[in-house]
Order: structure tokens, then sequence, then C-alpha cells
């Protein structure tokens, strides 16, 4: 069940053993609850991903996929356990003594600079042009300067293909070219992880190809750590070298795309895989 918070301490691996090189998973979920009321979304949910992995998340829906996304976005707090990212709690503050109190705001919005989110819908600013839809966060959060946070929105915009569409409003591109120019935003962020929720689920079908490839681009062109949520398998299988399949707020199992898609070892994935593809 959920671990009391206030007696948490950091955990023993935490520090590079003699003769390792200490280098942690840039993410780490560590028997981390939710609970809302008495519904627990997840139970004691341990999983990593290294710096730089591609992963991909599928399962049910209603099994929790979006809610650790949403936890790892510091859009939701934790109900028990801990989510450490690059070997710093992100749910929680260190005490002098060395354990651990949950985050406190000021905290959460530091932690929030880190992690970059594209959504279903691509949730951009209706009354901006798309440069300053991408300029916005930088210049506003981070405080770059307006320039150089221009020149960085411009070569996003050329790297997703719109590099025509600087002075467009959201409302004047398609859906596809929307993501796209939400896929700009969280990259202008230069976030250390890129977490995808079914970003294709609310575009026509014709769109969903290009945006997906992009997103393979970007997974292979880039060092950037991806964390997604999809029900596009295909997607799955191009873009990430690891699949993990939840179900009822657990990983069920893990493992390599090939080895899910073509051999999986758990009944449930084989029920869910049969269900989708
Ligand atoms: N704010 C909330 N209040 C109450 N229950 C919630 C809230 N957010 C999510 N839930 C519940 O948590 C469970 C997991 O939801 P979540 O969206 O994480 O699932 P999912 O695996 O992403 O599903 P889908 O594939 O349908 O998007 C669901 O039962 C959902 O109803």
């Amino acid at each position: 069940m959920a671990t009391d918070s206030a007696s948490l301490k950091e955990p023993a691996d935490s520090a590079p053993a003699p003769g390792t090189t200490g280098v942690e998973p840039l993410v780490r979920f560590d028997k981390v609850v939710k609970r809302y009321g008495d519904h627990v979304v997840l139970d004691e949910l341990d999983f990593t991903v290294k710096r730089g992995e591609h992963v991909t998340l599928i399962g049910p829906s209603g099994s929790g996929k979006t809610t650790i996304l949403r936890l790892l976005m510091t859009l939701e707090k934790v109900s028990g356990g801990v989510i450490w990212v690059d070997g710093s709690p992100l749910s929680h503050t260190r005490k002098p003594d060395g354990s651990l109190k949950p985050a406190g705001e000021k905290q959460l919005r530091e932690s929030r600079k880190k992690i970059g989110m594209v959504f279903q819908q691509f949730n951009l600013f209706p009354n901006m042009k798309v440069l300053q839809n991408i300029t916005e966060a930088p210049v506003n959060v981070l405080g770059m300067e307006r320039e150089e946070a221009e020149t960085r929105a411009r070569e996003l915009l050329d790297m997703v293909g719109l590099a025509g569409k600087v002075d467009a409003h959201p409302s004047q591109l398609s859906g596809g070219q929307q993501q796209r120019v939400a896929i700009a935003r969280a990259l202008a962020m230069r976030p250390e992880i890129l977490l995808l929720d079914e970003v294709t689920s609310a575009l026509d079908p014709e769109l969903v190809a290009g945006v997906l490839e992009l997103l393979c681009d970007i997974a292979r062109n880039t060092d950037i750590t991806m964390l997604c949520v999809t029900h596009e398998m295909n997607f799955a299988r191009d873009v990430s070298e690891k699949v993990l399949m939840f179900d009822a707020g657990r990983v069920v199992e893990s493992g390599t795309p090939e080895k899910i898609f073509t051999d999986p070892e758990h009944a449930r994935t084989r029920e869910f895989l049969n269900a989708v593809l």
C-alpha cells in the first residue's frame, strides 16, 4: 500500500557504489501510488527510463498511462512512493536529515521546466501567432532573451516543417500543423524528457502518419528521452526501444517492441494486443 512520504529515505542505491559509475536512470518510479478517493489508479508502481531511451506505455483504457505522464509533469501529486528524475526527487523535497517530504509548489514549478509534454488536444494559445506560442515559455519561464528564443523557435519550426507559418494563428492551421507547433513548443524549453500523450488521437486519419514520422525523426536525430502513451502500435514499434504493458496500475510486462509484439509472455498482453492489432 501507499508509503508514508514523511518517513521515506533516499534509496540506498542513489549514491554511486564503489567501483560503479553511479549512473542513475533518468526517471525512476519507486513504489508510486496514485489514488483518487478509494480508487487506486497506480499501485506501488516501479519502472525506470534511461537517459536517451524512448519508451512507450501501452495498455487498456483506464490502466493509468496518462496518470503517469501527469504525475511526471507535476500536474498531479503522488499519493505514495517517490518519483526520481536524474537522481533527485521530483515529487519530494529532501529534508536536512535526508528524509523526504512532499514537494511544495515552488519546487514543482522548477521541476516542470525539465519536462515537456505534448497533449492530445494541442493546447496552443489561440490569440498568439505561431512564433509567440513557441517563444512564450522560454522567455517568461526560463528568462531567455526574446531574440534568442525567436531564433530557436524558427529553427524548430523549420525542423517540424512549418517554417512558412511563423505569423499564422493556430486557427489558420490544420490539426496536424497545430500538433507540430505543439511539439516545437515543447522542445523550445529544451526539456530533459518529452512526454507524448496520445498525440495523434485528435487528428484526422490522413494527418496521423506525418506527425508520427516527425516524432520518429526527433527520436532518431536528437538525444531527448521520450515517454509516449500511444494506441498506435506501429508507432510504438518504430519509435521505442522499450515497451511497458500496463494493466490495473502496474507494469505486467516490459521488453523490446519485438518481444512484446511478437512473443508476449503475459496473457493480459496477448489479450490486449489481440484486441487492438
Ligand atoms: N482527476 C481524476 N479524478 C478521478 N479519477 C480519475 C482522475 N483522473 C483519472 N482518473 C481515473 O484514473 C484511471 C486511470 O486514468 P488514465 O487516464 O490514467 O488511464 P489511461 O490508461 O491513460 O486511459 P486511456 O487509454 O483511456 O486514456 C481511470 O479509471 C480514470 O477514471
